[in-house]
């Protein structure tokens, strides 16, 4: 991608890109299924859902295991949901495999971080800070802190307004189609994780990297050998 050298930030999905949640996020939905005396659910399967947002989340697990799925056992499962998981944002979470130095070396090399998730943005805010990365990104937006959350390429460009970039100067980072779809809507260039429990990516067209440090050659920042351990 020739553009590429021009690029001054990487803006990252949350979920599944640089935070594993779901253990948490699974433990949280159980509490909902055990207030109606339903069996807990393996992390492995709850992981599938995550990268849509909360209520899709719910909704595609009462759909799959013949739980019922009107509009208002949605919302109040969500309600539920949402308590639980703020009672214990990341009491389980932890970063994939080389995340946390990754990040890092991509600041030093003076590329710019911010987050795109449609975790909501309250939590989103409470988890990086647990993590001891809030300081790493000069914005991070949640689902319900824009008008239109992704897949919608707004909510991408609201990252990048808040950063006080163009789109032109951004690349997009995520593991869901969900992400590939934001990304190819605001037109920026998408690379995908090898990690994340979500739907497998369909998107040809993007890049897939081995660990994010990989993103310093793909941007143009160094050569894959002067990039340091
Ligand atoms: O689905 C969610 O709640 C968040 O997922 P994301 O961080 O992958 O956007
Ligand atoms: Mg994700």
């Amino acid at each position: 991608m020739t553009a590429n050298g021009q690029i001054k930030a990487v803006v990252f999905d949350l979920d599944g890109t640089l935070i594993d949640s779901a253990p948490d996020i699974a433990a949280a939905v159980n509490r909902v299924l055990a207030e109606h005396g339903w069996a807990p659910l393996a992390t492995a399967y709850v992981e599938r859902f995550i990268g849509d947002g909360p209520k899709t989340l719910l909704l595609r697990i009462l759909q799959e295991q013949g739980l019922p799925t009107d509009d208002a056992f949605v919302e109040a499962s969500k309600v539920a949901y949402l308590k639980n998981y703020a009672e214990a944002p990341a009491t389980h979470t932890t970063f994939f495999a080389h995340v946390a130095e990754d990040l890092k070396a991509l600041k030093a090399s003076g590329l710019r971080l911010g987050i795109c998730t449609n975790k909501p943005h309250g939590l989103t805010q409470t988890v990086l800070s647990i993590l001891g990365i809030a300081d790493l990104f000069d914005s991070a937006i949640g689902a319900d802190a824009v008008p239109r959350r992704k897949p919608d390429a707004a909510h991408l460009l609201a990252v990048v307004e808040a950063m006080g970039l163009g789109k032109d100067e951004i690349a997009y980072v995520g593991d869901t189609d969900v992400d590939s779809a934001c990304a190819r809507g605001a037109g920026v260039p998408f690379f995908i994780v090898p990690w994340g429990g979500g739907p497998h990516v369909v998107d040809a067209d993007a890049t897939r990297i081995s660990r994010l440090r990989d993103l310093l050659f793909h941007l143009g920042r160094t050569s894959p050998e002067g990039v340091p351990a």
